[in-house]
């Protein structure tokens, strides 16, 4: 098996850095659904750009590279530990290469293992079957869209859609919710998997397995075809759109999948994953370990990467450049769907920085100062200078309990992150003088680009991920979503979204 580790490594910096055919086939398909000009469409232009930037850099689509899923099947007399310690040299590896983001961390203590190994990292599941071949199949599903899959217990019910009875339609109304609840949060559009029955956590692993189905298969189940094609159109009725913009494209593909339960059990478990859909799968020779063949790479699909600008609304839509430290008057005259273009500087702080600046100081100052919620992918050069491999926004909501509060107590004038963020934070906005910036999540490369200097980094100890990252920015694109004077985009689309929703309570399946 001498080459098993090269077929490894090679596989994990394909799945990080290179969009399967399929899902760039469902991501071209979803710009021509959209609007010329729209924000929605204007996201997928860049999701595009960034895709290619990603091939091209051989550098990790989204910075966050998820947690490393591998399902392997070997034949029989493989030994399989062989395969295991390959595969967590190779995490390692890919980590220490910035293919992968250390993105294992110690659940009690926060410390990040710094090479995406510990306890439960990576995931392996191993089977034996009667082919000569071994397959590896691996997933990076990020955090952010899988804090967004939901596990109902039928029957119940659900706001908008009312009683849940065990049976298709209920079903069917578990996945629309499970839709809608994800807004634009987990990085829409995005594609689902499905699992009726098992228990608690094998309907989870049947939801994340049917991630591995091609998205443009038909389930050999005739009601669960039909089952899918029904969500694919109505779900994209909901008009949550890219990024939770509002939109035509708001899911790219739903795989259904079915086992048994018990009795007393009925759950419908949906695992929901980001545009970013990185899974990709090799056979490989049991004996050298070389690869023989991709699994999903059956032909190539170039990203569409035409303009979708229409001539007048790019004379409507307005352009806003920032330069920190920022003014209050300048912050209260921008208004949701400006676009502003950021210069100078801005700092990182995610989950761990909030928390502890509730309770202490900063050792920069924030004032007029821009906090961008990112964890990114950074290298270090021989020279001691970090580097900026990956820097896309994170899901901004996690800070809510926090954010109002850091605004008022360090004068922040803007905030930018993704998904949006809650009525704490809007009030903030409004009593402070503060914006909230949308960028584009899954952006990683396209926003790595525009990040030119790292000035300094604090707390390191809250690992690479957490650390608070000075970085001069230059070119910096987002979108207002929330401004200081009450609006929220985020709190329309999910208004409008519940309405759509509630339309479809009526049952469809018999
Ligand atoms: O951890 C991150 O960088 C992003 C995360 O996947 C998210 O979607 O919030
Ligand atoms: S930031 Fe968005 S694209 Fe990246 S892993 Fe999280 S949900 Fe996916």
């Amino acid at each position: 098996m001498e080459k098993l580790k090269q077929s490894i490594l090679e596989l994990i910096t394909d799945t990080s850095t290179n969009l399967p055919p399929d899902v760039r086939r469902a991501v071209n398909a979803a710009k021509v659904q959209e609007d010329l000009g729209t924000r929605a469409a204007l996201s997928l232009s860049t999701i595009a750009q960034n895709v290619v930037m990603a091939e091209e850099n051989v550098s990790p689509i989204c910075q966050d590279t998820g947690m490393p899923t591998f399902e392997v099947k070997t034949p029989v007399g493989v030994n399989q530990l062989i395969i295991k310690k390959a595969i967590k040299e190779m995490i390692a590896e890919a980590t220490r290469t910035g293919k992968l983001r250390s993105n294992s961390v110690d659940s009690l203590t926060g410390a990040n293992t710094g090479d995406n190994l510990g306890p439960g990292t990576p995931v392996i599941h191993f089977e034996q079957w009667e082919e000569d071949e071994i397959e590896i199949k691996l997933i990076l599903k990020g955090g952010g869209c899988e804090n967004k899959n939901i596990q109902y217990s039928l029957p119940c019910e659900l706001e908008g859609l009312g009683k849940v009875g065990r049976n298709l339609d209920g079903i069917r109304k578990c996945i629309l919710h499970a839709v809608y609840q994800a807004q634009g949060q987990g990085c829409s559009a995005g594609f689902i998997g499905v699992g009726i029955g098992g228990d608690r956590t094998s309907g989870y692993a049947l939801a994340k397995h049917q991630l591995f189905r091609k998205v443009d298969d038909v389930n050999p189940i005739p009601e669960l075809a039909e089952l899918e094609s029904y969500i694919m159109e109505t779900a994209n009725q909901l008009g949550i759109g890219t990024m939770g913009f509002g939109g035509n494209a708001t899911l790219l593909g739903c795989k259904v999948g079915v086992e048994n339960r018990l009795p007393a059990s009925f759950f419908v478990s949906v695992a929901y994953n980001c545009w970013a859909f990185r899974r990709q799968g090799v056979r490989l020779n049991a004996e050298t370990g070389e690869i023989l063949r991709y699994l999903y790479k059956d032909e190539e699909v170039k990203m569409d990467l035409t303009s979708v600008v229409a001539a007048e609304e790019k004379e409507e839509r307005r352009e806003v450049v920032l330069q920190a430290p920022i003014s209050e008057e300048q912050i209260r005259s921008l208004k949701v769907g400006d676009v502003v273009i950021i210069n100078g500087e801005m700092h990182t702080g995610r989950d761990a920085l909030h928390s502890y600046l509730m309770e202490n100081d900063c050792p920069v100052d924030l004032n007029g100062g821009i906090i961008y919620h990112c964890g990114p992918v950074m290298l270090k050069d021989e020279a001691g200078q970090w580097h900026v491999k990956a820097a896309g926004p994170t899901t901004s909501i996690r800070e809510e309990p926090y954010q109002g509060d850091i605004i008022k107590k360090f004068g922040i004038r803007a905030v930018i992150g993704k998904g949006g963020m809650g009525a704490k934070t809007l009030k903030a906005l409004g009593e402070h003088g503060a914006v909230y910036l949308n960028a584009i999540g899954g952006a990683a490369q396209y926003y790595a680009e525009c990040l030119e200097k790292v000035e300094g980094v604090d707390f390191m100890e809250f690992g690479i991920p957490e650390a608070m990252w000075h970085l001069r920015v230059k070119g910096f694109a987002a979108i207002v979503t929330m401004d200081s004077h009450g609006n929220s985009l985020h709190a329309d689309v999910e208004k409008t979204s519940f309405e759509k929703l509630a339309q479809f309570a009526a049952p469809v399946f018999k």
